[in-house]
């Protein structure tokens, strides 16, 4: 049989309006994953709350971000699967998103015939509010088929040499001319409380302030040590001087403890103790979207500034940069199975 490929990642509105911002968020913040308290408790945060105090804001945070092609999310997702269909001549490739349009569900059932299916979750770093819950939806879905089709999961790729290349070479080529003073490395933030859980011996995440200095049996599945392990191999790629960076993280949403440091207090704090000239890359996002283009290169660009930066410079993602594309059909053949290589 032929293989597929399914590409997976998070989602976005159908449109910057409320309207269309108010179920995405529902749907998004209904998932056990995200929202890990008592079914009672989410339906009322994420299933009611949250969406209706959040949407008019994000609808036009959204806005502010919004192309003539859609959102940028899903944008550069599409023109990464194109990008790989051209180099992965013959294999159907589909691209599936865990909340909204186009489906998991609706991703599974055009690759129907296809055997195996390898499957990229479009997330460097494991979390199970990211990583796990497309892996769920997948597995839900595909197994519920009466031919179930074979998977083979590319497992997270936070220090895969592709990856790390590709984000080293975008920022090469972004901060051409571009003399930053300071790098920082801005991750999406997660509750503390999901750190811990990720950790099988519940004795390891967080317990001090070495956990996530190497990837070890306890952190092996620990979105914090996979950020942390990103960021070294970014630095030793790179050539910089580790004491000229810093590792944060961005978008955290609730009244729990997230892991510190916050960017946006960085950002600050970086301009008050006299960074002039400040680059920021965003490498848990492969591709550009609200996080990043609004979050980072609008409200943090700003916010340096109004602290007293001079220059800041986001790096965008690697998207479907020709260096990413190459290197992620790389790790798609590799997965597949021997007899079905080229
Ligand atoms: C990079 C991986 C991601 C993890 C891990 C993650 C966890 C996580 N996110 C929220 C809440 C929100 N995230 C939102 C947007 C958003 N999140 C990611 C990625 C991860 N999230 C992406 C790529 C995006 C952008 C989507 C887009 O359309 O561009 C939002 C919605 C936007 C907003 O209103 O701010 C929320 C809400 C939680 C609670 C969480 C872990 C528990
Ligand atoms: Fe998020
Ligand atoms: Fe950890």
């Amino acid at each position: 049989m032929r293989p597929g490929v399914l590409l997976l990642n998070l989602g976005t509105p159908q449109a910057p309006t409320r309207a269309a911002v108010k179920p995405y968020l529902r749907q998004f913040l209904s998932d056990p994953r995200v929202l890990d308290v008592a079914a009672p408790l989410r339906a009322f945060l994420g299933g009611f709350l949250i969406p209706t105090v959040r949407s008019k804001r994000s609808a036009q945070a959204y806005a502010s971000i919004w192309t003539d092609e859609g959102s940028p999310l899903l944008v550069h997702s599409q023109a990464l699967a194109a990008a790989l269909r051209e180099r992965l001549d013959g294999l159907q490739v589909e691209l599936g998103m865990r909340y909204g349009e186009p489906s998991i569900e609706r991703a599974l059932a055009a690759l129907e015939g296809c055997d195996p299916i390898v499957t990229v979750p479009l997330y460097p770093q494991y979390a199970s509010s990211s990583t796990g819950t497309a892996l769920e939806e997948v597995y839900r879905v595909a197994g519920s088929a009466w031919n179930t089709p074979s998977l083979v999961v590319v497992p997270p790729f936070y220090d895969h040499p592709a990856f790390i290349d590709s984000v080293a070479t975008v920022a090469r080529e972004h901060l051409a001319g571009f003399d930053a003073d300071f790098v920082l490395f801005s991750y999406h933030g997660l509750p503390e409380r999901h750190v811990r859980k990720s950790d099988p011996t519940g004795a390891h995440c967080l317990a001090d302030r070495s956990c996530c200095d190497a990837i070890v049996p306890a952190n092996a599945s620990c979105y914090r040590a996979h950020c942390f392990a990103t960021t070294r191999a970014l630095i030793e790629r790179m050539g910089l001087d580790p004491e000229r960076t810093e590792t944060s993280f961005q978008s955290r949403l609730g009244r729990d403890p997230w892991i510190p440091p916050f960017t946006d207090e960085v950002i600050e704090e970086l301009a008050g103790r006299g960074v002039k000239r400040l680059a920021v890359l965003c490498p848990s996002f492969v591709a550009d979207c609200l996080e990043t283009v609004e979050e980072i290169g609008i409200e943090g660009a700003h916010a340096f500034r109004e602290a007293g930066g001079e220059d800041f410079a986001l790096v965008p993602c690697i998207n479907a940069h020709a260096t990413w594309a190459d290197g992620l059909a790389r790790i798609v053949v590799d997965a597949l199975p021997t007899d079905h290589r080229a």
